[in-house]
């Protein structure tokens, strides 16, 4: 498989500033993977996925992009923050006008069909998300960017929003990359995870990671349910008191 994006030994400074949101970091993704990154808030994975996308400058290291490469990108909610006030067929059609039929293909694909003539402000979070997924899927992008796409979502409406994401690559063929704090879930819909604290810390197969030392130190009991979801991995009696954050403790990091 072809790498989609390659990052090494990637540096981002923080904005005005010498000091590293993110450090040393190689990273790439390959057509077709869906891979996932994990990090307590802070450890820079939104900055990881802007500089891949070319939109944060580097201080350092090289990124390569497939020349060709089409990307549908849904950066964090927060970014809608305020009120959209038009129906979501016209949302669709920004900034690019589209055909009736390309509207209805992408919401077939994302479950969100009969919804072209709805406001956008009136629909739930889980409806806003697939629409904002829809949008991403225009253009036929080789690869999908979700900034933590089930925020705001209730635990069934995450679950179903990643089977959506397996679906869709199913369907589409496109690799997706996502920053995400849902732990359990994205063990299941991963093929790989990176886990990230202003460098990376460990990376791997979801069997890999959830058993790996830096993995439970980085996220503690929230890392358990994991474990115990993949039970056939050993215990290790050193757990990971090597926390990566011991390395790097970015500055503002809550
Ligand atoms: N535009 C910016 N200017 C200055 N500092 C920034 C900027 N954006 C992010 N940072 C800093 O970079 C660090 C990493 O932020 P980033 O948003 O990449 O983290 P994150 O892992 O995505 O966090 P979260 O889980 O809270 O979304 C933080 O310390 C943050 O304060």
């Amino acid at each position: 498989m072809s790498a989609l994006i390659e990052a090494r030994n990637l540096t981002i400074h923080r904005t005005g500033s010498t000091e590293p949101v993110l450090r040393d970091v190689d990273f790439r993704i390959l057509s077709g993977e869906i891979v996932t990154v994990l990090g307590p808030n802070g450890s820079g994975k939104s900055s990881l996925v802007r500089a891949l996308l070319g939109h944060l400058p580097l201080a350092a290291g090289r990124i390569t992009r497939r020349p060709d490469l089409r990307v549908g990108y849904v950066p964090q909610r927060m970014q809608f923050e305020t009120a959209i006030p038009m129906t979501v067929r016209r949302f669709l059609s920004l900034p690019r006008r589209i055909g009736d039929d390309a509207a209805a293909l992408v919401l077939a694909r994302t479950g969100a069909d009969g919804m072209q003539s709805r406001q956008m402000t009136q629909l739930s979070g889980g409806q806003f998300q697939r629409v904002l997924l829809a949008r991403a899927l225009l253009h036929d992008p080789h690869l999908l960017v979700l900034d933590e796409p089930t925020q705001g979502l209730d635990q069934p409406g995450i679950v179903a929003f990643y089977r959506l994401i397996e679906e869709v690559r199913r369907q589409t063929g496109a690799a997706v990359l996502m920053v995400s704090h849902d732990l359990l879930v994205v063990m299941r819909a991963s093929d790989r995870v990176v886990c990230l604290n202003g460098h990376i810390c460990c990376e791997g197969s979801p069997d890999h990671v959830s058993g790996a030392p830096e993995y439970r130190a980085l996220f503690g009991t929230g890392a358990e349910g994991t474990l115990a979801l993949y039970r056939h991995h050993h215990d290790h009696d050193h757990d990971g008191d090597e926390a990566c954050d011991r390395h790097h403790h970015p500055a503002g990091a809550s």
